[in-house]
């Protein structure tokens, strides 16, 4: 691939561009939103405008409920050898180009399964896409040259490729990311009226579950409005854990001993099937989820303390495999959670305090 064309420079649009253009490819960038355009441009990830004749590529990055007009627009004008999309969802907007009589042999349905909680050409990153799964729904009719462009795409951004049915895509993200989001939402929601004296009392635990009910209430509605079957399926098995659940607390403050121990044998079951489903949640770049030892460090709230610990580890000659900050409230400190390898973590903590770091167990 020498040339591209992104269409819808937000957040994925701008992040795919950036991939590439820090790879060597010509990307031209197009968006209704001309401020989206100008700022992808400052960023890097090539630019302004329509290509004089047919790029290779033609990366559609637009909300849902405008793919198929947009990728129909693509094709018709003849702006570019392959198409693709890279919605949430897969089905509806195919469906929708076979209505409109589109060509589809040079079109391709994707969808990155990489995202953040804000929209946006400010949001994105170069390496969003890295080692996370990339779908790709080639139907019978997909042109091979489409499907190996897509597939180098995939590559370029260093994500993994997972063909499937686009339809079994959208019972596939039903399960692992459209109904997380409306959970979360529904999580976050409780805390709107909440009392303050409850809500300084925000842990960890309250963030990771509500981080993605940040997110832009116009694209989801978009997103679940063409998945609404699916996500309501998964929704209804939720709602019936959640009765029973509740069913269980309530056992719970009864004075009877064997309603009691109803109660608890029904909580347990729910907390071990969630331990047993988050065990089969896959690990960085695709493998199964890791178990890593943790370093717990206090750090000081100002410039230069993350490069400082990063580069002390380094300096100790250990890979950081992941990392969480928790901020403490009121004070101008956190902790930094440093994930490494089990036979790693002795020697950083041996080595961060010997550079003074003060390590929590
Ligand atoms: N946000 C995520 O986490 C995520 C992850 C994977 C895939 N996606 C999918 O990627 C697509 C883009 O999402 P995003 O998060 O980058 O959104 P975004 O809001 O950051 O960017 C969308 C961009 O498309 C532009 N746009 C809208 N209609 C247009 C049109 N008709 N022609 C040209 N430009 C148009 C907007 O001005 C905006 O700049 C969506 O289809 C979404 O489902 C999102
Ligand atoms: O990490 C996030 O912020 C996301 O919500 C990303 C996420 C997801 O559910 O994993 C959200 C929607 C996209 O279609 C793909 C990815």
């Amino acid at each position: 691939m020498r040339t591209a064309l992104v269409i819808g420079t937000g957040l994925i649009g701008t992040s795919a561009a950036l991939t590439l253009a820090g790879r060597g490819i010509h990307v031209h960038l197009a968006d209704h939103d001309a401020d989206a355009a100008r700022t992808a441009e400052a960023l890097g990830a090539g630019t302004q405008g329509e290509p004089d004749g047919p790029v290779d590529l033609a990366i559609v990055a637009v909300p849902p409920a405008y793919v198929a007009r947009t990728v129909a627009d693509v094709l018709g004008r003849g702006v570019a050898r392959a198409v693709l999309d890279v919605a949430s969802v897969k089905g509806g907007p195919r469906r929708e180009l076979e209505e409109l009589g589109c060509d589809l042999t040079r079109y391709i349905g994707t969808h990155p399964m990489a995202g953040r909680e804000r929209s946006g050409p400010l949001a994105a990153t170069a390496d969003l896409f890295e080692g996370r799964p990339w779908v790709l729904t080639p139907g019978a009719d997909t042109d091979t040259e489409v499907l190996n462009l897509a597939l180098e795409l995939v590559a370029l951004c260093r994500a993994v490729p997972v063909v499937m049915d686009a339809d079994a895509h959208d019972r596939a993200v039903a399960l692992v990311s459209h109904t997380p989001h409306l959970l979360s939402s529904m999580v976050a929601a409780r805390l709107r009226d909440a009392d303050e004296t409850a809500v300084r009392l925000c842990g960890q635990g309250i963030r990771d579950v509500t981080r993605i009910a940040a997110s832009d209430p116009a694209m989801w509605i978009d997103i679940l409005s063409a998945n609404p079957g699916p996500v309501a399926d998964v929704l209804a098995a939720v709602a019936a854990d959640l009765d029973e659940t509740v069913r269980a607390l309530r056992a719970l403050q009864s004075a009877d001993d064997a309603k009691r121990g109803g109660g608890a044998a029904g909580i347990e079951d729910v907390l071990r099937r969630g331990n047993a489903g988050r065990e089969r949640v896959p690990g960085k770049h695709g493998a199964a989820s890791a178990v890593y030892e943790t370093v717990t460090v206090l750090i000081g709230d100002q410039p230069g303390e993350l490069a400082r610990i990063f580069a002390d580890a380094g300096r100790a000659g250990v890979n950081i495999e992941d990392v969480r900050i928790e901020h403490a409230t009121g004070q101008q400190a956190g902790l930094i959670q440093l994930m490494v390898e089990p036979a790693a973590a002795p020697g950083l903590t041996k080595a961060l305090r010997e550079r003074g770091w003060s390590i929590r167990q």
